[in-house]
């Protein structure tokens, strides 16, 4: 029986990487597949993991609609077992419901990988959708951790080395310093963390200043906080 499984977690937790082996595997197994992206960060019809592999993709617009591209392709001979839908929050609902109908109706495995929410904590609509519509959603295994070695459960955006919560939902980048979007960039950490605004950066900041009290500077480096 196909299914609609949406493998979700945190920024840099493995989900590119994920989608790869995937891919590889049935691939390596005679199954035919297409494999969809959208806005990775290392450009356009490319999905790409930081463990430094890639592979071509097909780049998802908001126009491109998933059951006019595979009826299109089944009609010049070719056959299509599963889907790889890399970066599936920036997809829109509707193509969520889109891929859901091609599970049921085409006998077509669909394999998505995204993050569930934005640096607000604010669900992304592609992957409320998919949480919604999904057979099953699975948390990746692999564990992306906050400065202070707790699982990470938050995508926190920093500018110049401030965490923000206002802005434009979306703004593709890197979990790294000094990558495409140049002051933009994103770092994961505990919910503890994300609700003191407590990025690394911060930390340092506080842990370096004479004014900091020597109790449970992990938790409150600056109080009161
Ligand atoms: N140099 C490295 N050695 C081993 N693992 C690495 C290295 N760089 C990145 N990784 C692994 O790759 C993961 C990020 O993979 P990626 O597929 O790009 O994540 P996502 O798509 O979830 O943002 C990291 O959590 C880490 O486990
Ligand atoms: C939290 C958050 C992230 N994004 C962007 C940043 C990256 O380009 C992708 C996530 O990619 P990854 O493979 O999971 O690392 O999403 C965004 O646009 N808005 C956000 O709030």
């Amino acid at each position: 029986m196909a299914e609609l499984v949406f493998f979700s977690g945190t920024m840099d937790c493995g989900k590119s990487t994920l989608a790869l082996q995937m891919d590889h595997n049935h691939r390596a197994r005679g199954r035919s597949g297409l494999i969809f992206t959208k806005m990775d960060r290392m450009g356009e019809s490319v999905l790409s993991s930081r463990l430094g592999l890639s592979t071509t993709a097909r780049e998802v617009t908001d126009r491109l609609d998933f059951w006019d591209e595979l009826v299109e392709f089944a009609t010049t001979g070719h056959s299509v077992d599963y889907l790889i839908c890399d970066e599936a929050q920036f997809y829109t609902p509707e193509q969520v419901e889109q891929l859901a109908r091609i599970v049921d109706e085409m006998a077509v495995d669909v394999f998505a990988f995204g993050i569930t929410a934005d640096f607000r904590t604010q669900l992304f609509p592609g992957s409320r959708r998919m949480i919604e519509l999904a057979d099953r959603v699975q948390v990746l295994q692999v564990e992306a951790l906050c400065w202070c070695g707790r699982r990470a459960t938050h995508n926190a955006r920093v500018v110049d080395g401030v965490m923000v919560v206002e802005g434009e939902q979306v703004v593709v980048g890197d979990t790294k310093p000094g990558t495409d979007t140049g002051l933009v960039e994103y770092e994961v950490l505990c919910r503890r963390h994300f609700m003191r605004r407590m990025n690394s950066t911060a930390a340092r900041a506080a842990a370096a200043s004479p004014d900091t009290l020597p109790f449970d500077l992990d938790l409150c480096p600056v109080p009161p906080c």
